[in-house]
């Protein structure tokens, strides 16, 4: 099969204009916390007038194809890169990456239009868009989580960066016969490469937004918004599970039922954003005591619970003992102070409501020695 370079990169530019379509849409429907997709957008569109002028290569003049295309294609490559800053919330390297951009088209006019010398417009070019291209991969893997969408956009950039390593090798060793619209395997395989990977890109934007606004609805659906806790539902979900799983391999499973103490009193005195920061203060003073598997939630008001799976009574104890110590220690203001109530599943304990029950029952009995104190059922 002969494939033919500019019909590959006709159809690559068709399918430009419909994915930044699809990224303006998502733009338009997405929360506006999903940032970046006009960006994204814009150079998918840019690099796709570019790639349209590079195809025109000797039917338009030279300093519009191999300047004008190549231009674009590199400044679309800065707006992939700028979008993706936007989304992780990064500020934006436009001012370096921009620079290198400017330099890079300078340079590129000097050898199209000055002294024309064809390695010298590969090295630049080539160079440019891989440096561009690597620097997007690497923010995406420092900042943003490791999900499934993360790693799919990082490997469609790297194997961008690969087939733009490749071409300018093929090219500085004349590969390419001086003209990269040539019609030879070299090149027609290289220009299918790079189609691909950069649909897989686009791809990638896409899966990426969606996975930000799943993962949004999710916390909007799961977490109290003032403090990061999962809300009731939740946390007695995740605790059923967690219950039947101990259940079924014998294992221990300890709840902390947590009361903030005089709570009322802490609103009535220092007004009621203070006790916010309170609420706020403990939940962070409690996470940096929780393992992975370990759920917080938030009951309502100043009342939470603890779920420690695989937890003894007596390792749950050391945990309401840390946290108590951390909270009255706190040097938040105002100062606070909690009681604990530890109670360890039991074969007696006919559901999840029993077992918080005996925790609860622990806890007030907290309350009446006289609070900030951990008392076991
Ligand atoms: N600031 C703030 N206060 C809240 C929130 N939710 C509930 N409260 C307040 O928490 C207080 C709870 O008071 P009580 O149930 O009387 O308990 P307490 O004062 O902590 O007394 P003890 O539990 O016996 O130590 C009430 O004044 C509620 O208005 C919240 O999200 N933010």
């Amino acid at each position: 099969m002969k494939l033919d370079i500019r019909t590959i990169l006709f159809m690559a530019a068709f399918m430009g204009p419909l994915m930044a379509f699809v990224l303006l849409s998502l733009r338009r429907n997405y929360p506006v916390s999903v940032r970046g997709l006009g960006w994204w957008a814009g150079g998918t569109l840019v690099i796709f007038i570019g790639i349209v002028l590079v195809a025109l290569r000797d039917i338009l003049p030279l300093l519009a194809t191999v300047w004008g295309g190549n231009s674009l294609l590199i400044g679309g490559t800065l707006m992939w890169l700028l979008g993706t800053e936007k989304f992780l919330g990064l500020p934006t390297s436009l001012r370096t990456t921009g620079a290198l951009v400017l330099v890079a088209s300078a340079l590129l006019a000097y050898f199209v239009q000055v002294q024309p010398f064809y390695e010298a417009r590969v090295t630049v070019i080539d160079t440019t868009l891989v440096m561009l291209i690597v620097l997007h991969s690497h923010r995406l893997a420092q900042h943003n989580r490791f999900d499934f969408s993360g790693r799919f956009l990082v490997l469609s950039l790297m194997a961008t960066a690969c087939a733009w390593v490749v071409q300018g090798a093929g090219a500085l060793s004349g590969y390419t016969e001086g003209n990269a619209m040539v019609s030879n395997n070299f090149n027609a395989v290289i220009s299918a490469v790079l189609t691909c990977c950069t649909l897989l890109t686009l791809i990638g934007f896409v899966l990426l937004a969606s996975e930000r606004v799943r993962d949004e609805f999710e916390r909007l659906a799961t977490k109290d918004s003032l403090t990061g806790a999962l809300m009731r539902r939740a946390w007695d979900t995740a605790a059923q599970l967690e219950m039947d799983r101990c259940r079924r391999h014998g294992r221990d499973l300890s709840l902390i039922a947590m009361d903030l103490d005089h709570f009322k009193q802490i609103n009535d005195t220092y007004g009621h954003l203070a006790g916010d920061k309170a609420l706020i203060d403990f939940v962070v003073r409690v996470n940096t005591h929780l393992r992975r598997q370990d759920q917080l939630g938030r009951l309502g008001g100043e009342e939470f619970v603890l779920l420690l799976p695989e937890t003894s009574q007596n390792d749950a104890v050391v945990v309401a003992e840390r946290i108590r110590a951390a909270t009255a220690n706190s040097p938040a203001h105002p100062r606070y102070t909690v009681s604990m109530g530890v109670a360890t599943l039991q074969p007696s304990d006919m559901s999840l409501q029993h077992l918080m029950s005996r925790a609860d029952a622990a806890m007030y009995r907290a309350k009446d020695q006289g609070r900030n104190q951990v008392v076991t059922q």
